[in-house]
């Protein structure tokens, strides 16, 4: 469900992994126009200009015939739009289906994962939810750059049961129960990509990039462990793994849109450049709300959320984050 960059993407892994199964994988897209380009041309131009599609993809822009007899229901939507458009849909959800998110976003007024979202909206079981996140830039993956994943799920078979359907040639996924753990690490990184950019704009060099994404990390696990997810999952690669291609990389939409704000742009000028997704600048505000409601600090959350919102200055964000309380490195609350 959606065929933006990563839904598609995501669907060429799948159906790679299971062409020689006669599995077939459709797509939904919102518009006409973009169905009909993958069913007749192989390609969706919009978001991947070069990839040709498998053959044993299609696509519609009707939700009931993509979801009719699908075992494995994958939502690739934008966070922030999940609650409703699955609220349209989740009755076409067949009964036994699983459903996979694979957005990193945290819902704004609720403060609630993807995968808590489906389970309220759809009334799924958490067997029947599973996420997957990990270094998955998809522009690289849609090119066959290999990479790893993590499938989590708190039912281990339906992990392993997804890890087998997306498992390609240059696909690897791993399985983890910590769906907290996997889920957040996804979200927090690109709050923290979004402050390594605002660096990069700048004109910052190596050390404070790396001081960011390290101290990023560290405010992650604090959350992590403050909310009952474990420590080696954030040491994984929907952790470290993820938050380093993130923040590395020059084709991630959050890494891009902190560069932009860091060479001084506004955000309704960043947000008018962008033309597709940067998860971080809707979930920094619920991530930081989610932080104070269980006592978390988390000051280059704080700190990005005062800059999305005017409060702070781009400039004046390392002197406020330099200038707090000597601590112990090792402090983990
Ligand atoms: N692109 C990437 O490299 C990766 C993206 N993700 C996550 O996947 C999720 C989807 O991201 P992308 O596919 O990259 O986004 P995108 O911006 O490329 O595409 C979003 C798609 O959702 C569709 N859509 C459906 N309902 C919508 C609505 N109500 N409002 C707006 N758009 C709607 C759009 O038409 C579009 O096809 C995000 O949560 C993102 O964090 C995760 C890993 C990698
Ligand atoms: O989640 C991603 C890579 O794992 C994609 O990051 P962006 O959404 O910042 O492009």
């Amino acid at each position: 469900m959606g065929a933006g960059s990563w839904g598609t993407t995501f669907a060429k892994v799948m159906a790679d992994a299971v062409a020689e199964q006669g599995i077939s994988v459709q797509i939904w897209a919102r518009r006409d126009d973009a169905a009909h380009e993958i069913n007749e041309r192989h390609t969706n131009s919009r978001y991947l200009r070069d990839t040709k599609l498998p053959q044993n993809i299609s696509a519609s822009s009707d939700r009931q015939v993509v979801l009719c007899g699908a075992d494995l229901v994958v939502l690739a939507i934008p966070s922030q739009s999940l609650r409703a458009e699955l609220d349209g849909f989740k009755d076409l959800i067949e009964p036994d289906a699983v459903v996979l998110s694979l957005m990193k976003g945290l819902e704004r007024g609720t403060d609630l994962r993807m995968s808590q979202v489906i389970a309220e909206v759809a009334e799924l079981p958490e067997n029947r939810i599973a996420v997957l996140s990990g270094p998955n830039l998809a522009m690289e993956i849609a090119r066959e750059q290999p990479t790893a994943s993590v499938v989590a799920c708190t039912d281990e078979q339906t992990a392993n049961w997804i890890a087998q359907l997306c498992s390609a040639p240059y696909f690897r996924p791993y399985t983890n129960d910590d769906v907290l753990g996997v889920e957040l690490g996804g979200i927090v990184k690109n709050i923290i990509a979004l402050a390594v950019g605002m660096c990069d704009g700048m004109g910052m060099g190596d050390n404070t990039k790396s001081t960011v994404i390290t101290r990023g990390l560290a405010e992650t696990t604090r959350l992590v462990l403050a909310l009952g997810g474990r420590l080696d999952t954030l040491a994984g690669l929907s952790g470290l793994g993820d938050l380093v291609a993130t923040c590395s990389s020059s084709l991630s939409r959050n890494n891009t849109a902190g560069r932009l704000l860091g060479q001084g742009l506004f955000l309704d000028e960043v947000n008018d450049r962008m033309s597709q997704t940067a998860e971080g600048i809707k979930s920094a505000r619920a991530v930081f709300d989610l932080s104070r409601t269980h006592d978390v600090d988390m000051p280059i959350t704080e700190a990005v959320v005062m800059v999305l919102e005017g409060m702070l200055s781009v400039e004046n964000m390392a002197e406020r984050l330099l200038a707090r309380e000597l601590k112990s490195e090792g402090e983990l609350q």
